[in-house]
């Protein structure tokens, strides 16, 4: 399994045995107000916080946003979230696992720092499907994740699948003993934004998911190989040069745009019982 995909699986199971809910809490009041300045948090917006643990995020959302929802499944810590938001008439405790919690049907952003070993589950559910009310996001997860979130080849097709319609940017380093207890690992601040202008419209998200996975079951392959079981060999001469890329140059270099591309002549030129369908459910 190549890197980036063993970063999302491993995310899924969790491996922190000493503190099960990944309970690092986060102590510099500078880096809480940066993620919320980050955000562009207005005075009307819905801000949901994953993981809010003692409120070390949500007061100062409070501040700035039209409403707060926090979400937090450890009962102490949801209790006292609780008694303090008696003072706080836009702020809502959900006390729930954050992977089962319902998410506001109007428009939201989140600014979180979330548990990381559920960061995969989290982002799908945030991301997937890609037409959901959520906005962007400002939030705390592993620095490693954050780099292969980032990165510049596309090894992934969940990871694709979120790029299609969110950017994704790593926006600083967190050193690990900004928290406490401090994490293994260093953190970073990753700031999702929805696309203003996207390749592939959102309807389309389910066959776009069906290339995804197979375009990149093997992402070294050369792309006329990846995707020669869906184009004709004459497609794939048009494809390639509209693509602007060598046919021999691995899949997983394709950006965003040029998935598009892919995507946009399998709609124009392939009839729809060739397209690739989705093979799993590719839910964590
Ligand atoms: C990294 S801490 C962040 C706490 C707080 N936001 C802060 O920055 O200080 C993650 C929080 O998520 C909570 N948590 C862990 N797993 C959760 C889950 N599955 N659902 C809801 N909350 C969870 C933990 O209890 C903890 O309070």
């Amino acid at each position: 399994m190549h890197r980036q995909d063993q970063r999302l699986s491993s995310m899924k199971t969790g491996d922190e045995k000493s503190n099960l809910r990944a309970q690092h809490l986060l102590h510099n009041k500078r880096i809480v107000q940066e993620m919320v300045e980050h955000a562009g948090i207005q005075s009307l917006d819905i801000v949901v916080d994953l993981g809010a643990g003692k409120g070390a995020i949500t007061w100062d959302l409070a501040e700035k946003a039209g409403k707060v929802v926090a979400i937090e499944n450890d009962p102490a810590y949801a209790e006292a979230l609780r008694r303090k938001s008696e003072a706080c008439s836009n702020v809502m405790i959900i006390e729930r696992d954050i992977r089962e919690a319902y998410l506001p049907k109007e428009p939201f952003h989140v600014v979180a720092n979330i548990p990381f070993f559920i960061t995969t589950p989290i982002l799908d559910k945030l991301m997937d499907p890609p037409g959901s009310s959520f906005q962007g996001a400002v939030m705390l997860i592993q620095h490693g994740a954050a780099k292969g979130f980032t990165a510049r080849l596309i090894r992934n097709p969940r990871l694709l699948k979120w790029r299609m319609w969110f950017d994704m940017e790593l926006v600083k380093v967190v050193p690990k003993h900004h928290f406490s207890p401090p994490p293994s690992v260093d953190a970073a601040i990753l700031r999702i934004r929805r696309k203003k202008d996207v390749t592939v419209a959102l309807h389309h998200h389910h066959a776009f998911e069906g290339l995804a996975e197979y375009g990149l079951k093997y992402p070294e392959l050369p792309v006329y190989e990846a995707l020669k079981g869906i184009f004709t060999p004459t497609q794939m001469k048009h494809l390639v040069k509209d693509l602007r890329v060598d046919r021999h140059a691995p899949i997983c270099t394709l950006n965003e745009l040029q998935w598009g591309t892919v995507f946009q002549a399998m709609l124009e030129r392939v009839p729809a019982f060739r397209w690739p369908k989705k093979l799993k459910k590719n839910k964590p």
